[in-house]
């Protein structure tokens, strides 16, 4: 479906296990748009990172190989996609390992600046407009995206979400604690932090269901839409 109207950027942000993903990708699809999800490409640097053996605790090793993976993000949201030098990363960026490093390379100034740029030229070529999701999209990305959302959600109700995922295999008190460690890490960084924009309308998910926190946020963009 071509979109008639002018083509709406939604940018939605917050801590781990909120819904960002589940949700940005139900409302592109409700309303036509493409789907980012800017968590991938870090964890996908990260992943390259690793696998060629980048001391991720080294800023400036991180820094100095920064610009050496190429970077692909499929933006369709019924089947988002991410390679990394033409290698499927979308297994292997789920790791523990990955998740455990991600924060202290996406600290790093020079791999956020590569990838913000990936970020903003995705967003050009979505012509009939996108959803994109992460930490600073509001804020730091595209400050004038139409719609900006920030989803929270209480830190039981998170890691009770993430530990599920995982089967049962870690315990949701060792869920909420990493949880609790990677946003404290993620909103204390210099470069871009995890924050709310000023303009954003924060969500709390913590007694929504997915379905309803989709169905406010489809509301929120087919108003801006409108203009009603
Ligand atoms: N409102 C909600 N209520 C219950 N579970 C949810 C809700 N939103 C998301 N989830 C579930 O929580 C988990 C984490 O959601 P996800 O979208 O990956 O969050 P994020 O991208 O913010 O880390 C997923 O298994 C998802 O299905
Ligand atoms: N715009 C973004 C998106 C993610 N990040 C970093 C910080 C996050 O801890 C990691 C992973 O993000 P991701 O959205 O995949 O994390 P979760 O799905 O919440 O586990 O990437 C970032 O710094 N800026």
């Amino acid at each position: 479906m071509v979109n008639t109207v002018n083509p709406v950027i939604v940018a939605i942000d917050g801590p781990s296990g909120t819904g960002k993903s589940s949700t940005s990708r139900a409302v592109a699809d409700k309303l036509g748009l493409r789907y980012l999800d800017t968590g991938a490409m870090y964890r996908a640097i990260t992943w390259w990172m690793l696998s060629n053996g980048v001391d991720v605790n080294d800023p400036v090793a991180v820094a100095d190989q920064a610009g050496k993976p190429t970077l692909v993000s499929g933006t369709d949201p019924t089947a988002p996609t991410i390679t990394v030098d033409g290698l499927d990363a979308a297994g292997p960026i789920r790791t523990q390992e990955v998740t455990a490093a991600v924060s202290a390379v996406s600290a790093v100034p020079e791999v956020r600046a590569r990838l913000v740029e990936l970020q903003r030229a995705a967003v050009a070529t979505a012509t009939d407009g996108i959803v994109v999701e992460g930490r600073d999209i509001g804020t730091t990305v595209l400050p004038a995206a139409g719609v900006k959302i920030f989803l929270t959600a209480s830190a039981e109700a998170r890691a009770a979400r993430r530990s599920g995922e995982l089967n049962g295999s870690v315990s949701v008190a060792a869920t909420q604690a990493a949880l609790i460690q990677r946003d404290a890490a993620d909103s204390s960084r210099v470069a871009s932090p995890l924050a709310k924009a000023a303009d954003a309308i924060e969500v709390d998910t913590t007694e929504l269901t997915l379905t309803q926190v989709i169905e406010n946020i489809v509301a929120l963009v087919e108003e801006k839409r409108t203009g009603s």
